[in-house]
């Protein structure tokens, strides 16, 4: 399986770690950068690239997954969640890196560098690679729903189970 990974300077130790193991599990691995250390670069051009990447691949037949690292973790599942059709998932310990696939079919996972020993993240990484998504009926509907959105920018469709209560002062100024 290839894997696209990308980072900013706060995942770069991570990364480096990432790469060498997965590479020696037998995963392709395709390094979207940064390849010199800044304290100051920036994560979203790297995690974006890294993100389309894997579209790309996945529009010509391939499974290919990504991973994008930083500091959190958060403002690099944002950018990678930017390019379209991505599901980009923030994990945070093994139960949500494989929940990301099973539930939310996710592509790309997301972790913090500076959350995480690198022995632990690279097991939460394997976790997400190595775990299918079952294709169960009830997270295919929700996927689909997410997808519908961000072809048409409208879920009314499916607006009979959503209510918006006002309470405390929204209420009184309702
Ligand atoms: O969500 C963003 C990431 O955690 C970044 O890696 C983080 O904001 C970088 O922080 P700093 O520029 O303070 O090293």
């Amino acid at each position: 399986m290839r894997v696209h990974i990308a980072t900013d300077h706060a995942g770069m130790e991570l990364s480096q770690y990432l790469v060498e193991h997965l590479a020696a599990d037998g995963y392709q691995m395709i390094d979207h950068g940064p390849q010199v250390y800044e304290a100051v670069d920036d994560y979203p051009a790297f995690c974006i690239h890294a993100a389309q990447a894997v579209m790309e691949d996945r529009a010509n037949g391939l499974d290919s997954l990504g991973i994008v690292l930083g500091g959190s973790g958060n403002g690099e599942q944002m950018a990678a969640n930017k390019v379209r059709g991505v599901r980009a998932a923030l994990a945070w310990n093994i139960s949500t890196a494989q929940l990301a696939r099973e539930h939310n079919n996710a592509q790309v996972v997301a972790l913090g560098g500076r959350q995480h020993s690198p022995e632990e993240g690279l097991e939460i990484v394997r976790a997400f690679l190595s775990t299918e998504f079952p294709g169960d009926d009830r997270h295919v509907r929700r996927i689909n729903q997410i997808e519908e959105f961000e072809s048409t920018g409208d879920v009314s469709g499916h607006l009979s189970h959503v209510t918006a209560r006002p309470y405390g002062d929204a209420e009184a100024g309702a």
